[in-house]
């Protein structure tokens, strides 16, 4: 039988969460991403991981499906109190790169489940230092479109983790979905390998 609902058009979350020991389906779930006024990066996370899950749970009903729970998650990357979440366009990536050029940032995943109890969040935060970048460096890696998906315009999975001069932290978290948090997340509902 189906454990539970992913709601996520992510493919990098649905091969992570394969990992963690449960069966699911995947369930389509669209918010508003825009962060409030001075919103605090950690409070922003959690908010829309709860919010991703709770509109999972809304499609669920809607569509009449058989009632399971639904997991969400949401990445941001944060330069102190400032988020940084997709980019719109080429300029755009370019100026968060710029940003996050030979400094320390962090990368915060929030991970929603929401079950018939109510949400439960937990969020995992890393710190990522990047190298020094030439505008030449950083105009090559927006050429090659990886940044365009990804919060703070970069992947560290890919052409993006040869900026990563160091990570502290949890590099599934980086990617999109924590995968030990989650799986003691999904633990204490009784779900995936961590259970019992
Ligand atoms: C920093 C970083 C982010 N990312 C990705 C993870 C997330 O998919 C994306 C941030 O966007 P999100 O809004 O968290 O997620 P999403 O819109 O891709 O998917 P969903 O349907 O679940 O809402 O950035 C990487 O893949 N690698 C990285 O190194």
């Amino acid at each position: 039988m189906t454990d539970l609902y992913l709601a996520s058009g992510s493919p990098r979350r649905r091969e992570l969460l394969g990992h963690t020991g449960v069966t699911f389906e995947r369930i389509s779930a669209e918010i508003d991403e825009t962060p409030l006024d001075n919103e605090p990066p950690h409070d922003y996370v959690r908010r829309l991981a709860a919010a991703k899950a709770e509109a999972g749970w809304a499609v669920m009903l809607a569509q009449g499906l058989a009632p399971r729970p639904v997991l969400a998650a949401d990445t941001t990357v944060a330069l102190g109190n400032v988020i940084l979440g997709k980019p719109a366009d080429a300029v755009d990536a370019t100026r968060m790169l710029k940003l996050l050029s030979g400094t320390t940032h962090d990368v915060l995943t929030g991970v929603g489940l929401r079950t018939s109890a109510g949400v439960d969040v937990v969020v995992s935060a890393s710190r990522v230092t990047f190298m020094a970048l030439s505008d030449a460096q950083i105009a090559r890696y927006v050429e090659s479109g990886e940044p365009m998906d990804k919060a703070g315009a970069y992947g560290i999975q890919g052409l993006g983790g040869l900026f990563v001069a160091d990570l502290a932290g949890s590099f599934t978290g980086v990617v999109g979905l924590p995968l030990h948090d989650t799986a003691l997340l999904l633990g204490r509902h009784g779900l995936g390998h961590l259970a019992g």
